[in-house]
């Protein structure tokens, strides 16, 4: 008859998620394997063994824990984290997708959400900023202009490198009815109009001279563009979050490497 530690490491080679999940939930009373687990797991019985270790010589089996025991106790935690993570991320964003379809709840404000989308499109403002590129005629004006051009173009290649690694599917509920994506677009963490609404919103609350009602309206432009993705369907809530996180970031990425005329004075002659 085979062990209880040996037959418990055979699954778990069978199939390593039921390592995560189980090793510490579902111990065996009679397995003493389990009982080390969890007795070494209370804090009381940690500070026991500590006094045992240090005090006594007479229980030299509780002295020592294996290390791969020891190590399988984190990633059991680890797992739960991420999987209640998950739960609440998909019963959200299943909750929140209310333009998903025209026969959704808030059907009727999809074309509106639409619209915000093409709002934070990489091509829309793309194609705004080399116009304004093309446009300036003082040489502060372009330096913004065209450190807003690198900063759109880093961020379309940084998430389209996240997006190639993570390969998240998009909400089963999600429409791919979006204008102009690429291929890598198919999937959903992070998302790129999130990115980028953080991103742009913080550079432009920094660089430009804005009234407050203009600086509130660019935060909310911000906010707006990241949920609408939730409520069309189209990303999870933790692909957002994500993303506006991410786009943050890669402003100050921006900041700290900031082409001025005295770095590329070539690009700055037009
Ligand atoms: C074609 C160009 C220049 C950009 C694509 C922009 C786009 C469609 C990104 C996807 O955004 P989500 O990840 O938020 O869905």
């Amino acid at each position: 008859m085979p062990s209880p530690r040996l037959s418990r490491a055979a699954n778990n080679s069978a199939n390593p998620m039921n390592k995560l999940e189980f090793m510490s939930l579902l111990t065996n009373a009679s397995d003493p394997v389990s009982i080390r687990h969890r007795t070494s797991d209370s804090p009381v019985h940690r500070k026991d063994s500590f006094n045992a270790t240090s005090s006594t010589a007479s229980q030299p089996q509780q002295q020592q824990l294996p290390e791969e025991d020891c190590m399988k106790l984190n990633p059991s935690f680890l797992g739960i984290a991420l999987s209640s993570l998950l739960a609440v991320d998909l019963w959200l964003t299943k909750t929140m997708g209310v333009c998903a379809r025209e026969g959704s709840s808030w059907g009727s404000a999809r074309p509106l959400m639409k619209l915000v989308e093409i709002s934070g499109h990489g091509i829309l403002w793309i194609a705004g900023t080399l116009y304004c590129l093309y446009k300036s005629d003082s040489s502060a004006g372009r330096e913004v202009i065209l450190n807003l051009l690198f900063a759109l173009l880093l961020d379309l290649i940084l998430v389209g490198i996240v997006k190639g690694i993570v390969k998240r599917r998009r909400p089963v509920h999600n429409r791919m009815d979006m204008f102009a994506t690429f291929s890598v677009d198919k999937y959903s963490f992070p998302s790129g109009h999130a990115t980028r609404a953080a991103m742009v919103s913080r550079f432009m609350l920094n660089h430009l001279v804005l009234a407050v009602p203009v600086r509130i309206l660019v935060m909310l432009w911000a906010v707006l563009v990241s949920l609408s993705r939730v409520m069309l369907g189209r990303h999870n809530v933790t692909d957002v979050a994500f993303g506006f996180f991410m786009g943050h970031m890669q402003y100050s990425l921006i900041e700290y490497f900031w082409l001025s005329p005295s770095i590329l004075p070539a690009l700055f002659r037009m």
